[in-house]
């Protein structure tokens, strides 16, 4: 506790030599063993190598580009938990079919991390007038991901939301709006507890579909049992994808896409 808070608990006099400490232990690593920001986060090496691969790319290609150098980072270069190309693709179609049913207005992905979810949905959205937000409370997923899009040409059309899903979920209840495609990519604890909270503020809009990804690994157990046995099967049509684990083809997972009756 000391160390998390030592002014509040030591006073100033005390504290502020505690906290400088606490903070110079923090950045020691890099100074000490000489590491890069990059050794050390590999959202900030995944950028890094986006940054670096698409300095010469014309404007038009620069969102396949960034996605592409993504991927070529997850399975080659390291190991990262974007939902990767494989099941990306089972995430496209579901919004391309929701999308030939009529026009969404609000998109929305729980969870941000490096931003290549949400440069996917944006490349889907491309003639869309739909507002693609993403949202996530991680400070590092909030900067690295804005770059992410900067480079990609896509920061105008994403809202960020740099906050906890529950918060956004009330939020948009309180503004009066629905959801029309949900992708649930957060922690898997929450998407349950978060889809519940969206039925009972009734922001899922009549055929929003909502995506979970992870659902067998790292898993969300309690979630697909409520969308396939529980009540969630009587208010969602959910089609199971049978897939594995992003840019690890070794081991299972499941995507499930739902979409909702109303
Ligand atoms: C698996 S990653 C998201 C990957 C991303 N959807 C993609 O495919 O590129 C999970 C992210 O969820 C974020 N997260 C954790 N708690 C959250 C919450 N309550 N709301 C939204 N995001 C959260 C974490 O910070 C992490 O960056």
């Amino acid at each position: 506790v000391v160390l998390q808070d030592p002014k509040g608990i030591l006073g100033h006099t005390l504290g502020r030599p505690v906290e400088i400490a606490v903070n110079l232990a923090k950045i020691g690593p890099y100074i000490v063993f000489g590491l890069s920001s990059t050794q050390v986060h590999p959202q900030l090496a995944a950028l890094d190598y986006v940054i670096d691969g698409i300095e010469n790319v014309s404007e038009e290609l620069r969102l396949d580009k960034a996605i592409d150098l993504v991927d070529d980072f997850g399975w080659n270069r390291g190991f990262l938990i974007n939902v990767g190309d494989v099941k990306g693709r089972i995430v496209d179609s579901a919004l391309l079919e929701r999308m030939k049913r009529s026009e969404p207005k609000l998109v929305v992905e729980f969870g941000t991390f490096l931003g290549y979810g949400t440069l996917r949905l944006a490349r889907v959205l491309k003639n869309s007038k739909a507002e693609l937000m993403t949202v996530d409370p991680d400070v590092l997923a909030h900067s690295v991901s804005s770059s992410l899009y900067e480079k990609a040409g896509v920061r105008d059309r994403i809202v960020m939301k740099k906050d906890f899903s529950s918060n956004v979920l009330r939020e948009l209840h309180r503004e009066g709006r629905q959801i029309d495609f949900l992708f649930i990519d957060h922690v898997k604890k929450l998407y349950l507890s978060d889809l519940k909270l969206a039925l009972e503020l009734k922001l899922l809009a009549k055929d929003c579909v909502v995506v979970g990804d992870n659902i067998l690994w790292p898993g969300a157990p309690d979630y697909k049992e409520f969308m396939l046995q529980g009540p969630g099967a009587k208010l969602f049509e959910t089609q199971v994808h049978q897939t594995h684990v992003e840019y690890w083809p070794e081991f299972p997972d499941i995507v499930t896409v739902s979409r909702f009756l109303g």
